[in-house]
């Protein structure tokens, strides 16, 4: 069965049904050695573009129609922040090198190609819409003159931004398709702005889909996404979309800015690990309240996105991914008899699987600074983190926490 039959448009796509999205590109990359944590930077698409090509390859095999440019954090002043090399590259060459790549995978498995922008330190030092703009448009310069067959403005902590780059995109590449979405949570944004209404703002932006990625788990990022879908048809957007690209991690005690805020960040998640058989809980939840596009975000490895392709097979025109697993018939050929005793995805969809971690807590304690864009912390810089930023920024985690 071929993956989506009929017009290679997005929106046509969207309109006849659900669409599987991809994973999460730099923790995974991260893991396999291959990007910085902390700078977040894509500069593995000119440094390693075989290991970027095989994670759009597995992600495609899984069952993914749209396959983003790994162009996250590839503004330039995200590249150059705090003296990170990647600027070194040129914002130019690693946005088309980026492009080339996901084209060269993408294209032969009749899936479709999205370019990225996401969040900019311009915003969070200027807060000006002007700088901002200027900054998102070094790249849209290159999904314009490479081609992209429709655009993801993602991982926004505040609304105003992602207005400002739907914007940006809207002017300089009219015509092209545009998805945006949020990191945050069910309640508002980092300034307050309610969830709901930050969908409305969005859609008023001229956003083709709006929704959520990021920061949370997948049941918490389907209350957000529920929000705008409940506010957006209520504002009389009916032709907008929604989606939402959630991590693999489980996040009930994350608060306002995510999974950054949780004391595992980012090197100690393992033990929130989301299940396959949670993913499709979550796939089918999604396609009931509406949502279209469907993927995943930091955590989400290509046995998720498979779980979500497998779970809505039927809603996609009867198309399984090349990799799908008979969860029965694979396990009966087990040589020990209890192993096979489970071979049945009622047993799996059932099971409350244990941590391995007798003195774990089930939840931890979110650091709660409270800062955000226009505040001194969080003001960004060309050269390096100093000692005195560092010792400052500590002392102001003392003080936060002394008055908690
Ligand atoms: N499309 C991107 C989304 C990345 S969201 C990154 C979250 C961490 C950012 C940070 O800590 O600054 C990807 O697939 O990696
Ligand atoms: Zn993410």
């Amino acid at each position: 069965m071929p993956r989506s039959t009929g017009v290679r448009g997005f929106l046509e796509r969207l309109d006849r049904g659900p669409v599987i999205g991809d994973g999460g590109f730099v923790f995974a990359l991260e893991k396999r050695g291959y990007v910085q944590a902390g700078p977040w930077t894509p500069e593995a698409v000119i440094e390693h573009p075989e290991a970027v090509k095989q994670l759009h390859r597995e992600f495609l095999r899984a069952g993914s129609d749209i396959c983003q440019a790994f162009t996250f954090y590839a503004s330039e002043d995200k590249l150059k922040n705090r003296g990170h090399g990647a600027g070194n590259h040129g914002v130019y060459a690693i946005n088309k090198a980026a492009v080339e790549i996901v084209k060269e995978c993408t294209y032969p498995e009749g899936g479709l190609v999205a370019g990225g922008l996401s969040q900019t330190p311009t915003y969070i030092t200027t807060l000006n819409k002007d700088l901002v703009k200027a900054e998102v448009k070094k790249q849209l310069e290159v999904f314009k003159t490479e081609g992209v067959d429709l655009m993801i403005c993602e991982y926004y902590e505040h609304v105003e931004e992602a207005e400002w780059h739907v914007e940006a995109v809207k002017e300089f590449m009219p015509g092209v398709p545009v998805c945006v979405s949020l990191c945050i949570n069910e309640t508002s944004d980092v300034h307050g702005v309610p969830t709901g209404e930050c969908g409305v703002k969005l859609a008023r932006a001229g956003a083709d889909v709006v929704g959520i990625n990021c920061h949370f788990d997948p049941f918490r990022c389907l209350a957000a996404t529920k929000e705008m879908v409940a506010a957006v048809k209520k504002a009389g957007f009916d032709k907008v979309h929604f989606m939402i690209q959630p991590l693999g991690y489980m996040t009930p005690d994350a608060s306002v800015q995510g999974f950054i805020d949780l004391p595992e960040f980012p090197f100690a998640l393992e033990p929130r690990v989301c299940t396959r058989f949670e993913m499709m809980r979550y796939a089918r939840e999604a396609y009931d309240a509406g949502i279209r596009f469907i993927g995943g975000c930091c955590g989400f490895e290509p046995y998720h996105i498979r779980a979500l392709s497998e779970e809505l097979s039927k809603e996609r025109g009867g198309y399984m991914p090349v990799g799908a697993v008979n969860y029965g018939k694979f396990l009966e050929k087990h040589t020990k008899p209890w192993v096979r005793a489970r071979a049945s995805k009622e047993y799996w969809q059932t099971l409350k699987p244990g941590t391995g971690r007798p003195y774990s807590a089930s939840l931890s304690r979110s650091d709660q600074w409270g800062v955000t864009a226009g505040h001194e912390l969080v003001k960004q810089h060309e050269e390096e983190t100093t000692k005195e930023e560092l010792e400052s920024g500590l002392a102001f985690k003392k003080q936060i926490m002394k008055e908690a």
